[in-house]
């Protein structure tokens, strides 16, 4: 266990702390305690208690049954491969990237520094730097050491060795800055660069949680037991994704054969496919025409990047073979719209038969269906969470579609998650959860990139301001002018009814629609096909419209209340409009300022600032920020976030999953 030994000289200058009172404090923030010097216990002692009280790796013993496993199915190392390692380092890159960026503006400050790494001078640390040093790519997206001088106080930090604490300021003393933080029983000081090595953040940008309590300085037997439980809670975690990948490994199917028809399909897209998607092709191509092992692969692109084509090809591959595919969408709308897409893709194959099956239709309508699928008359299925219910009964299903899986309920995602079992599972996505980040990162998932939009995409322009009906309407008389058709987004039912009026006595000739959850399902069909071949104008809608439909001549959006979405549901909603070569305009209108809660200001200025292509890792990340732990995590997970804080969680996390061996 770590200890602090008072008023001993330190060994080194670089791990003392001081107890000191910073000259510079506000009277209210002024700790009536003793100004001491304290320095570390001898390193060694502390690495054998905690060492001793880890119980044996189960990361290891999992590691040599994967291996065991890839070597009696004796499967080549590029077919088990989980990631191919370029790829997997554009990823990182790419997420790094975003990261820096995005706490570079939400901090609004310069680059966050590259600080030396911290090389531990014990064994313990000496281990974990190890550790570090291997998963220092992913680490250092996710996890961070904190820039002290960009700390505010009041932020609360961590200390590897002792524990959480609360920042109170910088201030200079002998022509050196120090780093001044409250901890339970005492003020410790800590030279600025010896700061920016040891200290984590405790909470992520913008997110406001209180730790339950403050560590004490002089009792760190507390705060090592914090630490060790939320050690082995992650080492826990890992072990369980491993256990989910032995599981998936132990699966086996024979490769599908390439079809014959694969050049001429693919010849029929009408676009050049962009180099990602040209890549995703290759990617299931692979997956499905050489592994023996079921696919689980992730494609992880930004709005309209053209996900759709990867998954056509896949399906194509599959009902070539003689199997059914089925896609999961999780709105009626969004089923609807590929099945659409899907039946003029493949309308040149009379022998691929597309059908849609959601809760709109009628029981017989249904029955007609399932038998149809049970039979083997149709290839492909499009629909809703319907899908997923017991009656269906397949004749040969081969492959599982997702669009969205985290849009889809707890017991919706196991239902699917029962199917990766058996099954090939192709999962779309435009802001990746992070615990599928996580997956996509560390291997354990298969993942595709899409960072690369298709050519002549223009970046659609976001402004945020109050809402009045002169500017709404200004911005939907400019869209209609240039023939085009808008969008009108509301948060709630209920203000569906207003919208319209306004709009109806605004703009008398325009042909109008609504379309909301409440609505039945087939007048929403019908309410979006007139929209979709340009009968309707104008389109008064809530968020039902954010995941994925996409209408090429609808460039304009108006999100009123803009306030009460989101920051994943407002990059969706966006993402609806500047989809073909056309410039996309969207306006957020909030309601009243003053009336503002600093997090829904920090929602829109974030849609604001990231208005450039490609930003939808980063929204994850953000809303991460904003929503805080319970986003990101089970409830388990986020009372282990909460005792370590989410730096040194992350830190964990990417040091258990560095000993994990690639196979
Ligand atoms: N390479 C390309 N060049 C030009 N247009 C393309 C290309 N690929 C796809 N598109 C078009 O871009 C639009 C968006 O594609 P798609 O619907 O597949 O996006 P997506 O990635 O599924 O987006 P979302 O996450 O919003 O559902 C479609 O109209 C599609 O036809």
């Amino acid at each position: 266990m770590a200890t602090l030994i008072p008023r001993a000289p330190p060994p080194n200058p670089h791990r003392h702390f001081l107890l000191h009172r910073p000259p510079t404090l506000s009277p209210q923030l002024r700790l009536r305690l003793p100004v001491r010097r304290l320095r570390l216990a001898s390193p060694v002692a502390a690495i054998a208690t905690v060492t001793a009280a880890v119980p044996p790796d189960d990361i290891s013993q999992l590691n040599n049954r994967l291996r065991a496993l890839v070597r009696r199915r004796g499967v080549s190392s590029a077919a088990t491969s989980p990631m191919d390692p370029a790829q997997a380092d554009a990823y990182l890159h790419m997420i790094r990237e975003q990261q820096r960026l995005g706490l570079r503006q939400l901090r609004r400050h310069a680059a966050e520094p590259e600080y030396e790494r911290d090389v531990g001078s014990n064994a313990e640390d000496e281990e974990e730097g190890a550790g570090r040093r291997k998963g220092m790519a992913a680490r250092s997206s996710l996890g961070h050491r904190v820039d002290p001088r960009e700390l505010e106080p009041g932020e609360y930090v961590v200390h590897k060795k002792v524990g959480v604490g609360k920042f109170v300021c910088i201030s200079g003393e002998d022509g050196e800055d120090y780093v001044f933080i409250q901890y339970a029983d005492a003020m410790a000081k800590l030279a600025v660069d010896q700061a920016a090595r040891m200290l984590y953040r405790y909470n992520l940008p913008h997110e406001k949680k209180r730790p339950r309590n403050l560590s004490k300085l002089n009792d760190p037997s507390t705060w090592e037991k914090r630490r060790l439980k939320g050690k082995l809670a992650v080492q826990k975690m890992v072990v369980n994704l491993m256990e989910l990948y032995l599981q998936r490994m132990r699966q086996r199917r024979p490769p599908y054969r390439k079809p014959e028809a694969m050049d001429q399909f693919a010849s029929e897209f009408p676009y050049e496919p962009t180099p990602d998607q040209n890549q995703a092709f290759i990617d299931i191509e692979n997956d499905l025409t050489e592994r023996e092992t079921p696919m689980d692969r992730l494609i992880c692109g930004d709005v309209g990047f053209g996900k759709t084509e990867v998954a056509m090809r896949a399906i194509f591959i599959v009902v070539s073979t003689g199997y059914q595919a089925m896609v999961l969408a999780p709105t009626v709308i969004l089923a609807n719209q590929h099945y659409d897409v899907m039946s003029e893709r493949f309308s040149n194959y009379p022998d691929i038969k597309v059908a849609i099956f959601s809760g709109a239709q009628s029981k017989d309508e249904k029955d007609e269906l399932i038998t149809k699928i049970t039979n083997g008359h149709l290839q492909i299925i499009v629909g809703t969470h319907a899908l997923l219910t017991e009656r269906m009964a397949y004749n040969n299903l081969g492959l599982l579609v997702v669009d969205e899986e985290q849009k889809f309920g707890v017991q919706q995602k196991e239902k699917i998650a029962s199917f990766k079992a058996s099954i090939d599972v192709l999962t779309l996505s435009a802001t990746p959860i992070p615990r599928t980040l996580y997956l996509a990162l560390t291997g354990f998932r298969d993942a595709s990139l899409m960072s690369t939009p298709p050519p002549e995409r223009v970046a659609v322009k976001t402004y945020v301001s109050a809402f009045s009906r002169e500017s709404a309407l200004s911005a939907i008389k400019l869209e209609l002018k240039r023939g085009g058709q808008v969008f009108y987004v509301v948060p709630r039912i209920k203000a569906i009814d207003d919208v319209l009026q306004f709009l109806k006595d605004s703009l008398p000739d325009v042909p109008m629609a609504i379309a909301h959850g409440k609505k039945v399902s087939k007048n929403i069909q019908l309410a979006m096909e007139k929209f979709s071949c340009g009968e309707i104008k104008i389109l008064v809608c809530t968020h039902i419209i954010e995941s994925g439909i996409d209408i090429p001549n609808a460039n304009t959006m108006i999100v009123q209340y803009a306030e009460l979405f989101g920051l994943a549901q407002l990059y969706q909603l966006r993402g609806r409009v500047g989809r073909s070569g056309r410039e996309g305009f969207t306006y957020l209108f909030y309601t009243d300022k003053s009336l503002l809660s600093r997090i829904a200001m920090d929602r829109l200025g974030a849609i604001e600032e990231h208005s450039d292509l490609g930003q939808g890792f980063h929204v994850a990340e953000k809303d991460m920020g904003i929503r805080g732990f319970g986003s990101m995590f089970g409830e388990q997970q986020s009372g282990d976030v909460a005792n370590v804080g989410i730096d040194l969680f992350f830190d964990m996390l990417f040091d258990s999953l560095s000993k994990v061996s690639s196979f």
